[in-house]
């Protein structure tokens, strides 16, 4: 039976890599369907990714195969099983066009997820929850009550498994602990163009600057707030006649398809992280 997979890698760069791998997964009746690659040459690095069905080996003596082939590159590679939809957790505050657009977009077939829960700090979209059958857990947030709040929240993720936690306008900032737990696979959507106007109310101080674009930023959640490798961005022009409100308007559809580019992009396993920053193989 084969199966299909999808394996990442990066490594320091050397003639070769692609033909080791190819010969590698040829040797074992693999067949490549997508392949790419980049060289960093400030870092020296290379990344590569490869979406490939196989049915010679099950997938437990691939992997045992493969650790063997990617020691003496030094090889950082991950192999995902390549149609299994990841499981998500998506938390929201009271701004609810990411999550209704996301919930829309995976209804839809556009996004290779499997929704397992809600979470959030106020009762806004327990309806829009189960209007899509989707488990919503109310967890309040108080400065008393945030290392409890975030216990129940982890609670959730680890019991539904979710491979993949996207902060949809979740206005709570996780301790160093929950993104240290998250690190890699908790997406944040921020709405600015960063790395302007980092933190709260970035329509405000946009305001105040008197931009001429606004933007949205996708971005991994780091410890450093706001700050983590960026994954997607888009930017909307505006003008000197918007007010904060039109700007938090018009700002709405640019933060649903910047995070929806980076959900879908990150659940097909074409964003690496580099450091602080990202490939993406799109
Ligand atoms: N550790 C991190 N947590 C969060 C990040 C991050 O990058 N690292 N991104 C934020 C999202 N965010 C802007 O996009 C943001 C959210 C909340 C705040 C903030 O000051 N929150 C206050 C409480 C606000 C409230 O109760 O309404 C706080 O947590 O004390 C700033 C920026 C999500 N979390």
């Amino acid at each position: 039976m084969s199966h299909a997979y999808i394996l990442t890698l990066s490594c320091p760069d050397r003639p070769g890599i692609v033909h080791a791998v190819s010969g590698f997964l040829f040797e074992r009746g693999g067949n490549i369907e997508e392949a790419a690659q980049y060289n960093d040459h400030d870092t020296g690095l290379f990344f590569m990714r490869v979406r490939f069905a196989c049915g010679q080996l099950t997938p437990d003596d691939l992997k045992l195969q493969l650790k063997a082939f990617a020691e003496p590159f030094r090889m950082d590679w991950r192999l995902h099983a390549g149609d299994q939809p990841m499981r998500t957790v998506i938390c929201v505050s009271r701004e609810g066009h990411c999550l209704n657009d996301l919930l829309f977009r995976w209804k839809s077939g556009l996004l290779a997820l499997d929704i397992r829960a809600i979470v959030s700090n106020h009762r806004d979209f327990y309806q829009l929850a189960a209007s899509y059958n989707v488990p919503f857990h109310h967890v309040a947030v108080t400065a008393a009550t945030k290392p409890q709040a975030e216990a129940k929240l982890l609670e959730v993720i680890e019991a539904e498994g979710a491979e993949l936690v996207v902060l949809a306008r979740y206005m709570q900032i996780l301790s160093d602990d929950l993104c240290r737990k998250l690190a890699g696979r908790a997406i944040n959507i921020h709405h600015s163009f960063l790395p302007s106007f980092k933190g709260a109310k970035p329509y405000y101080q946009a305001h105040d600057r008197g931009v001429k674009l606004i933007g949205a930023t996708a971005h991994y959640v780091t410890a450093a707030l706001d700050e983590g490798p960026i994954i997607e961005q888009d930017v909307a022009r505006v003008d000197h006649g918007y007010t904060v409100e039109d700007l938090t308007a018009a700002g709405r559809d640019t933060e649903s398809v910047v995070l929806a580019r980076a959900v879908k992009w990150h659940s097909e396993h074409r964003v690496l992280l580099n450091g602080h920053k990202t490939v993406i193989f799109r």
